[in-house]
């Protein structure tokens, strides 16, 4: 039974329990003369006392008790933020939280319950309590810098970031500098001026493009190494692809991931390093090559027709079977789907790539011009009709394609399938995608790798991406670093979408 009672002496004795309840402890509660809030296991919620007091009946007092009709009761992870209001003639604790309109629109909004005098110190504690519950593990107030692309996805990256992103950003009492790229490569340069430390994340309202730029231009800077390990980089939707946005915070609703990214916990991830010619960049989300880039990169002329050019052309090109011959070198590091379905609960610690040295690290394995080292393994893949490397686990709405792959477990997560499968099989590999259920498919091959080299085969002329932009169709290496990037996301250590376990 719990003693404490208000400072106006209103509260007796076991009363507290019924506004409590079980699971909350007497300061996660505030007992106002007239009501009482509660900060539960996850939610807070706002009672009347009087109602609760009259209505209570001795022998159900439990833990919904105070949860009655009427009741305000909000979850934690819609918490924006909480204050003590205080001005000449009243005072209130404010809790400013994500009210919804709809499944993919919230809103902020204000609740505002008058306190006393008397009752400032404690409400002052019990705001901070609340805060740092509703914030666990994660910053709060957070210096943001919004890149976003005006020509993103549908052109609606701006409009979408003033009237749904923006409010929430505010109210989560965030420090926001905003700034548009005025033209393409501008956020490498962006990314490469930037003062790291004065913030907490970059966050590009846009596809696929600005981010990669943001990595490549932190990349590019002396201090490249401290730079990716301290600010986080994030995506909001504002483009076509968002499969950043979708792998952290599990939706593409831009108020939502908003609310997901003021809450996200920092949570390093790997990146990977790609050698072509004489050039190296990074890569944050994939490589493709085969059908996969053909339909990113060599669709323009259909883009009038929204995403259905992507059913068009891979039903276009399954049914004409077409095969891109490949000759893959792979570092192997876990080679069989039972193997990787044990390893998904394990969780490798990354080292810490401050601590030698200064600029990008080294590679471990050399360039696409070296000699491919002796424990590769040496593959001939002459009816390849995709090419797809992961690292991270949704590539855009409903394309979970890499249900095996966690934020920095140290892999890439290799896979390739024939183009000879057949138009039904093919299908249902990327079907399943859907729902991760891809990954047991037995014509999909899937494994996790430290590094390869890609050297197309017989073709003229192809397509080949990283991260939805375009490189040479000549070979190319790949090697992962591990932990190298930090992002933001609800969970540590974990994408959100369905994985296998
Ligand atoms: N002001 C600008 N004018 C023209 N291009 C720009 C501008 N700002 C950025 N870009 C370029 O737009 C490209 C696409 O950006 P982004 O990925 O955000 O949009 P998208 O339409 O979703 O593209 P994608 O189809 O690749 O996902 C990037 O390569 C970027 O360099």
């Amino acid at each position: 039974m719990s003693t404490s009672s208000n400072e106006s002496g209103t509260a007796l004795a076991g009363e507290n329990d019924a506004f409590i309840g079980l699971g909350a402890s007497a300061d996660d509660a505030l007992l106002l003369d007239s009501q009482s809030l509660t900060i539960r296991e996850d939610s807070v919620t706002v009672a009347d006392r009087r109602k609760a007091s009259k209505k209570r009946d001795p022998s159900c007092c439990g833990p919904n008790v105070a949860a009655k009709s009427g009741d305000e009761k909000i979850s934690l992870h819609n918490v924006l933020w909480a204050r003590v209001y205080i001005s000449e003639d009243k005072s209130a604790v404010q809790i400013t939280h994500a009210k919804a309109f709809g499944k993919r629109l919230v809103k902020p909004a204000t609740l505002s319950i008058p306190i006393a005098e008397s009752d400032l110190e404690k409400a002052d504690q019990w705001v901070e309590r609340l805060l740092a519950r509703a914030y666990e593990g994660a910053q709060q107030a957070k210096r943001l810098k919004v890149l976003i692309n005006p020509n993103g996805g549908p052109g609606a990256a701006e409009k979408t970031y003033r009237t749904e992103i923006e409010p929430i950003f505010t109210a989560a009492s965030c420090a926001v500098d905003v700034e548009l790229t005025q033209y393409p490569k501008h956020a490498i340069k962006i990314a490469q001026e930037l003062d790291i430390d004065a913030y907490d994340a970059v966050v590009c309202i846009s596809g696929d493009g600005i981010p990669h730029e943001v990595f490549n231009g932190l990349g590019k800077r002396p201090d490249a190494r401290k730079a990716l390990r301290s600010i986080a980089v994030c995506q909001l939707p504002g483009g076509s692809g968002n499969g950043m946005c979708w792998s952290f915070t599990g939706t593409d609703a831009a108020s939502l991931a908003a609310v997901a990214l003021v809450k996200g916990k920092r949570t390093h991830f790997d990146l990977v390093s790609i050698t072509q010619g004489d050039e190296r960049i990074l890569s944050f989300l994939s490589q493709s090559a085969g059908i996969t880039a053909e339909l990113d990169l060599g669709t323009e002329n259909l883009r009038w027709m929204g995403n259905t050019r992507f059913t068009v052309g891979f039903l276009q090109r399954v049914v004409a079977e077409r095969l891109y011959p490949t000759e893959l070198y792979v570092k192997l590091a876990i080679e069989s789907k039972e193997e990787i379905r044990r390893h998904a609960s394990t969780h490798r610690e990354p080292p810490d790539h401050t601590c030698d040295g200064t600029g990008l690290p080294p590679l471990q394995y050399g360039t696409v011009k070296d000699e491919v080292p002796d424990d590769w393994v040496k593959e001939w893949h002459p009816k390849m009709g995709n090419f797809w490397c992961g690292n991270m686990i949704c590539m855009s709405k409903d394309v979970h394609y890499f249900p095996a792959a966690r934020p920095n477990d140290g892999y890439m997560d290799l896979t390739t399938w024939d183009g000879n499968v057949g138009r039904i099989k093919a299908f249902s590999i990327m079907l399943g995608a859907e729902t991760g259920r891809n990954f047991d498919h037995p014509q999909l091959n899937y494994r996790k790798v430290l590094a390869y080299r890609f050297v197309p085969k017989n073709q003229k002329d192809g397509y080949i991406s990283i991260d939805g932009e375009k490189i040479q169709f000549a070979p190319f290496q790949a090697e992962i670093h591990h932990g190298l990037g930090v992002s933001l996301s609800l969970r540590h250590n974990s994408f959100e979408g369905p994985t296998i376990t």
